[in-house]
């Protein structure tokens, strides 16, 4: 952090020429050697040192002009330091500064311009860079600069649009890093949920596969997990350096801070606060109002009840381990018959909507495996300190109360008994119990572990394959109730060959859509699909 008084005072009358060559010397030197923090250290005394002067000794027009452009020169480097640590609000201040003294000061606008892209707010930043142009120093940075330029044209468009497009890094086996993507809401608001506290809803119907949001995260930790037990260890590091930058984070950026205040920490969610939907556009400044400092119990309870494990990553191997805090995505309540399902991809996660969703409809997405019988899913529910509201737990528990015969064929089934004749006690009596449509879903996602072991045993599907239902019929109802997933895709296209039937591209393209999203277009798609089922 910046030490205002961290400079030596100095006689009125005099400028320590020697002194301030020596400290600007430094600091630049500091800055060649990408040592941020010294670097802003020495700047803030040369700043500090030359301010004084002018404030005491009122120099005459020309000294004060050459000392402006000191100043104006060393704002600019500051917030270049400032931006690589990360501290935008300071960057950004100095950046402001520096165009005050010289409003075309082609490094300040560049800086600028940088500073503004890191925060998201791209035709802000486009205006900088486009002014910066202007600037004869430009014609060395071309390159740079049209760089800089198309990235800005390209995340503005993406973030008003929401037209985002993955496919080429999809099929080039996602080599290199991750693509450039903007912050994007697509249509939805925050609003009370029944589930608990607040949540996203849709404001206009959505179809599966399209975007909910595209949410830069405010802090990840990620790293490979080799073996269990230094997994476990691995683990805890990551989570410590994790906290650690959150914290960093909201100190350095008050418009960060102002973001993390508004999450829950997972107590007396009802008397929260509802946000509008703007606090959250890219394109907000930050406020003026002073927002306290968030206290470490508070600051510890919201990352618990809010940080995603990274858990569908486009690109990444199972051992990879990664944990983050997106805000916007945090109001997405969980359901064990969610409509959305997320994407991470570098620093972003992406939500999509996993079947159709109409206008009115929270958005929910799984916190945990919701493929699982109700118990299961109560124990996760659980370890994530809430007890589960959604409409699928309600119904099971439910049917499960008054129909004993359910236990009982879920308590065969858990003692290895006959597979193909449990699933047929359980589909004759869903229609015995009037159960119908979506809820057939929800019991047959319950159990899918079962029907998925059914449908791929061969005497099974041998000794009961006319007295079950179709494959086809299983996977789109359970698609229909809890969205799409790849292990439901994988059953149907191995069970359609075994049967010799040609699976539809079409229901296995809509399918597909509802795993990856619209983000990723037909070929692309197809490339993904093919990797499901090897
Ligand atoms: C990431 S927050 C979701 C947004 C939160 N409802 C709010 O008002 O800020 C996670 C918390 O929401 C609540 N929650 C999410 N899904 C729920 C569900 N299906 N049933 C009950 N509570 C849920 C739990 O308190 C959980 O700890």
């Amino acid at each position: 952090m910046r030490e205002e008084n961290d400079h030596q005072p100095l006689p009125p009358q005099s400028l320590p020429e020697e002194l301030l060559q020596e400290l600007r010397l430094k600091a630049n030197e500091l800055l060649l050697r990408e040592e941020w923090q010294e670097s802003v250290q020495l700047y803030t005394q040369f700043i500090n040192l030359c301010q004084n002067h002018i404030s005491i000794t009122f120099p005459n027009p020309d000294h004060l002009t050459k000392l402006q452009k000191s100043i104006c020169l060393a704002l600019s480097n500051r917030a270049e330091a400032q931006l690589r640590l990360k501290d935008f609000t300071q960057a950004l201040k100095d950046c402001d500064q520096a165009l005050k003294i010289d409003h075309t000061h082609f490094k300040s606008l560049v800086c600028k311009g940088k500073i503004l892209l890191s925060l998201n707010r791209y035709s802000t930043a486009l205006d900088c860079f486009k002014t910066s142009l202007l600037d004869p120093q430009a014609i060395g940075n071309l390159e740079t600069l049209n760089g800089y330029l198309e990235k800005c044209k390209k995340l503005e468009f993406q973030s008003r649009t929401g037209s985002f497009d993955l496919s080429d890094w999809v099929l080039s086996g996602f080599s290199g890093k991750s693509p450039d993507l903007a912050e994007y809401i697509g249509f939805v608001q925050i609003k009370k949920s029944e589930l608990s506290g607040r949540g996203l809803f849709a404001t206009k119907n959505i179809d599966a596969g399209a975007l909910v949001l595209v949410n830069k995260a405010i802090a990840t930790e990620r790293g490979i997990l080799s073996n269990k037990d230094s997994g476990e260890n691995a683990q805890l590091v990551m989570w410590k350096n994790f906290v650690d930058e959150v914290i960093e984070s909201t100190k350095r950026c008050k418009r960060i801070q102002d973001l993390v205040s508004v999450l829950s920490i997972g107590e007396q969610e009802d008397k929260l606060e509802v946000p509008e939907i703007s606090l959250f556009r890219p394109q907000v400044e930050e406020s003026e109002q002073s927002t306290e400092e968030l206290d470490m119990v508070k600051m510890m309870s919201i990352l618990d009840v809010n940080s995603l494990v990274e858990n569908s990553i486009l690109g990444k191997n199972k051992d990879y381990y990664g944990v983050g805090l997106w805000v916007l995505a945090s109001f997405i309540n969980h359901s064990c018959n969610p409509n959305a399902r997320r994407l991470h991809v570098g620093d972003y996660i992406l939500v999509h909507a996993s079947r159709d969703v109409k206008a009115g409809e929270e958005i929910t997405f799984a916190y945990f495996d919701v493929l699982l019988p109700l118990e299961k899913r109560r124990e996760m529910s659980k370890t994530w300190g809430f007890q589960c509201q959604c409409k699928r737990c309600k119904i099971e528990e439910q049917v499960l109360c008054s129909k004993q015969e359910i236990q009982e064929i879920e308590m065969g089934l858990e003692r290895g008994l006959d597979l193909g004749g449990a699933i047929y006690r359980l589909e004759e009596g869903m229609k015995r119990w009037m159960v119908r449509g979506k809820e057939r879903g929800y019991f047959r996602a319950s159990l899918w572990a079962s029907y998925c072991d059914a449908y791929s045993s061969e005497k099974v599907v041998k000794k009961w394959g006319g007295r079950l239902p179709a494959v086809d019929v299983v996977v789109d109802s359970v698609a229909e109730a809890i969205g799409s997933d790849e292990r439901v895709v994988k059953v149907l296209i191995e069970g359609l060959k075994r049967n010799g039937n040609v699976v539809e591209m079409e229901r296995l393209m809509r399918l597909g859509r509802g795993i990856y999203g619209k983000v990723v277009k037909k070929q692309a798609l197809r490339h993904l699909l093919d990797g499901i089922h090897g």
